[in-house]
């Protein structure tokens, strides 16, 4: 169902600089859309058309297939129904305290002091921000700004967020918070739209991709097929994401198995080809012959099972240290991951699951789950991009709990069984605390025996 549309916008500032011309765009409830631009490309322009602040010169606009309408009253609907976050935060946070600031949207709509009190605090819970409702927000960081400028938002309970350039001024943990949210958002039902120069979050985050050059649309699809396009990316300046240019490279030198598109390293790593020679650094007295343990090798080096310990044997060394091996691998099996759902949350029940399910790493997803665990005292391994590091461990033989709670339950469930299906290496998931979605993957009976590395 497309959500939001425009027929021929454009958009002239009154200095005569055209913004956006000839843009005819699409965008599906429920995606997640990246605008990717070079810098004045027209992404902020767009953003400002697709909730009404600025009126186009030509064109229309469409929320749910009805164009928009630019007296006060359609306005304020359509303000209700598509909120922004600015690049800056300090243009959008301007209340006294946290807490107002979050109930000016809501308060302006007209809601009852109590639905405006109930609208605030789940805002400020989801962004993990309750704690300082009450500090002036010119006293927090960059980072808690934008999440006061997102609970603001969200305390609207809009059908679409748009977010011009989210993660400016955010270190790398506080970006990895605010995407990690903004999917909650998403698995709630909310459509998200986002700016960015940064092709790597455009390529891994999107569902879709607009690219847009000189006020224009120039190409747009998902994000494997723009990104792969380097003519098109050269016209609008960008690189390729640095996932595809590594696996490129290697596919180039023969050592991963072509016609992939791998978004995260867990796929990176699985499009890698069997090798049976390789080259390594030996120990000093090792002699030619002997026998090397190299570890671990999973995913499509394995011949056997999905997963392998790996010795080798010397056939060479050269005068420089290095030797050439020859691989032999044995079948050991891989680890696997339970999802939590916190929901229906009981210490006792996380106590006994992380010591009889002989759990080694634990992650957490959305600020609950994490206050959660923060209260409780449960020690997280990873609190950001915890999917791909979750799998990554599971892929070593390791027993992963993630915990988190509602729609993220069945996201994390979803894309963990993906890469069950897609890689072919077998390892156990399920939700241990709900019953009808129990479910394992990869216990059979022929299962590979367990080895001792
Ligand atoms: N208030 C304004 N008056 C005149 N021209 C403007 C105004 N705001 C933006 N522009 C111009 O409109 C064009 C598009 O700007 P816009 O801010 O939409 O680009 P952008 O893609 O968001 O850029 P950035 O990535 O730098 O935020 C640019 O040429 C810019 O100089």
């Amino acid at each position: 169902m497309i959500i939001l549309e425009t027929r021929d916008l454009k958009y002239t500032y009154p200095d005569g600089t055209v913004a956006i011309q000839d843009l005819n765009i699409e965008i599906k409830k429920g995606k997640k859309v990246a605008f990717v631009g070079q810098n004045g490309s027209g992404k902020s322009t767009l953003f400002l058309l697709l909730n009404g602040t600025l009126k186009p010169a030509e064109g229309d606009v469409f929320f749910h297939g009805v164009p928009f309408k630019y007296d006060s009253k359609s306005l304020r609907e359509i303000r209700k129904s598509i909120g922004i976050v600015f690049q800056n935060s300090d243009d959008q946070i301007f209340a006294p305290t946290v807490y107002q600031d979050v109930a000016f949207g809501p308060a302006n709509l007209g809601y009852s002091k109590e639905r405006v009190d109930t609208c605030v605090q789940q805002a400020l819970e989801q962004v993990g921000l309750s704690r300082l409702k009450d500090k002036p927000p010119h006293h927090l960081s960059g980072g808690q700004k934008k999440r006061v400028a997102i609970a603001g938002i969200m305390a609207m309970e809009p059908e679409v967020i748009i977010l011009d350039e989210p993660l400016s001024n955010l270190d790398p943990v506080g970006a990895d918070e605010i995407m990690d949210l903004l999917n909650e958002f998403n698995q709630f039902g909310s459509t998200i739209i986002i700016s960015t120069h940064d092709v790597d979050l455009a390529y891994r985050w999107s569902d879709y991709v607009f690219l847009l050059s000189n006020s224009k649309i120039i190409g747009q699809g998902t994000p494997a097929e723009v990104f792969k396009d380097f003519d098109l990316l050269k016209k609008t300046g960008l690189r390729q994401p640095t996932t595809l240019e590594i696996y490129h490279e290697i596919e180039r030198r023969g050592l991963a198995s072509g016609g992939n598109s791998p978004k995260t390293i867990p796929d990176l790593v699985n499009t890698l080809k069997p090798i049976d020679l390789i080259w390594v650094d030996v120990p000093p007295g090792i002699k030619e012959g002997d026998s090397l343990n190299l570890g671990i090798m999973y995913g499509q080096y394995a011949t056997q099972s999905p997963y392998e310990a790996v010795n080798a044997t010397v056939l060479h060394i050269h005068p420089d240290g290095r030797a050439i091996v020859e691989l032999k691998r044995k079948g050991i099996k891989a680890g696997g991951v339970l999802i939590y759902d916190t929901d229906n949350y009981s210490l006792p029940e996380v106590k006994q699951i992380l010591k009889e399910g002989e759990i080694v790493f634990v992650g957490a997803m959305g600020k609950k789950s994490k206050i959660l665990a923060e209260h409780d005292g449960i020690r997280l391994d990873v609190s950001s991009g915890v999917i791909d590091k979750t799998i990554l461990t599971a892929l070593c033989g390791k027993r992963c709990l993630i915990l988190t709670a509602g729609g993220m339950v069945d996201h994390a469930l979803k894309r963990i069984k993906e890469y069950v299906e897609t890689s072919g290496i077998e390892f156990t998931v399920g939700v241990v605390n709900r019953e009808e979605d129990y479910q394992w993957i990869g216990e059979t009976k022929d299962s590979p025996e367990t080895f001792e590395v």
